[in-house]
């Protein structure tokens, strides 16, 4: 408090926000760095309130540190650091920043000059290394959108290398610190997110052997459990992802989530009665097969089903089948509700432990 309070005395606008309350403790944090203009609060829009990418364009400058909190299947929190906030200034409390720290989120505009963004990495990540030496730093060389493959890879590698460099002349190997090339206008920042979330999750290695064997037994090709909400998927089988697949299985949750939308309605109790009553005789949820969200579609080319199953009101499966596997759906079908029983469990047992 008292280092904000000094903060503030020098300039109101970059001060810090209080420190998190009680609430906030627990949460694992992703905070948003970079420069200014590099796309901070674009990424945080796009990925958690769903604003498309073009109204992007319209976001004011960030003036002083936003957190986001959360509440999915995993409570999380976003902090949006403002670009010129200089946060190693000796007055700011770095246990309250640091302390309880997910990721180091580390924005770098690729159609920019990018070495001073390099350089205030660099710094940071040697401020931080004495204290905090097990940091995440997940940097994304974003607005990748326009540039040719080539030239990305090459940034890329330009990027790391300047990084190591300066990481080995101080005496620092090995730092936990990794790659992605982003844009908000593509998958690309749903799946660097992904990757970025999938650390935080303690029984990660549990569900992806649950999804293994899903693909195993019913020969699909790939499956993801996502978060419905961000759609950012928290999990999937140990077969590589392919970006079509992704893309394909992520706007399937928009259109099963539109859909439920549009016709979905809440029974009346009257109705409800109506139906558990003769010559029936039986509660709904015996009567029907599933009573969360199923579906599947066969795409025309390659004739492969895709099939969505929700998990709860969080989480939804989405697994793409191998070529003419819709013959065998009623076993398959069968097959995911135990995995999602088995996840839903899985999800319990952790929640119970912490
Ligand atoms: N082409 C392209 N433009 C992007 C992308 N992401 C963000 N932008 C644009 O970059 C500009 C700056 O984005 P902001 O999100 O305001 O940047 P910021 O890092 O939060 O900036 P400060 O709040 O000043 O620290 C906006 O005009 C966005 O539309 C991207 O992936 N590709």
């Amino acid at each position: 408090m008292e280092n904000r309070a000094i903060a503030q005395k020098k300039d109101a606008a970059t001060a810090p926000a209080p420190a998190p309350g009680p609430a906030a403790k627990g949460k694992p944090r992703l905070l948003l760095m970079g420069q200014r203009r590099s796309g901070k609060s674009s990424i945080s829009s796009v990925v958690f309130h769903k604003m498309p990418p073009n109204e992007t364009l319209f976001l004011e400058s960030t003036a002083r540190v936003q957190k986001d909190s959360m509440h999915s299947f995993m409570d999380f929190q976003v902090w949006d650091f403002p670009g010129q906030l200089d946060f190693l200034d000796p007055t700011f409390d770095l246990d309250a920043i640091f302390g309880e720290i997910g990721a180091l989120i580390w924005v770098i505009d690729a159609q920019d000059e990018y070495l001073e963004a390099v350089n205030r990495l660099n710094s940071t990540i040697l401020n931080l290394q004495p204290n905090y030496p097990n940091v995440n730093v997940e940097v994304f060389i974003h607005k990748v959108d326009g540039l040719s493959d080539d030239y990305k890879l090459d940034i890329q590698r330009d990027i790391m290398q300047r990084i190591q460099d300066e990481l080995s002349d101080n005496g620092i190997e090995n730092a936990p610190i990794n790659f992605h090339l982003t844009s908000i206008y593509n998958h690309s920042i749903f799946e660097a997110f992904s990757k970025v979330i999938q650390k935080l999750i303690p029984h990660l290695p549990t569900l992806e052997a649950m999804l293994n064997n899903l693909c195993r037994a019913n020969g699909f090709e790939k499956a993801y459990l996502f978060d419905v909400l961000s759609k950012i998927y928290i999990a999937t089988d140990s077969s590589p992802v392919d970006m079509p697949s992704y893309e394909i299985c992520s706007d399937y949750i928009d259109v099963i989530v539109d859909i439920s939308e549009i016709y979905g309605w809440a029974r009346p109790q009257s109705y409800i009665e109506y139906l558990e009553g003769p010559p029936w005789n039986h509660k709904l949820e015996d009567q029907v097969a599933c009573k969360d969200a199923e579906s599947c579609i066969v795409l025309s080319d390659g004739r492969r089903p895709i099939m969505l199953r929700e998990v709860n009101k969080y989480l939804a499966l989405v697994m793409v089948g191998k070529e003419g596997s819709y013959s065998q759906m009623a076993m398959i079908t069968e097959n995911v509700g135990t995995i999602v029983g088995g996840l839903l469990k899985a999800f319990e047992i952790t929640k119970a432990r912490k």
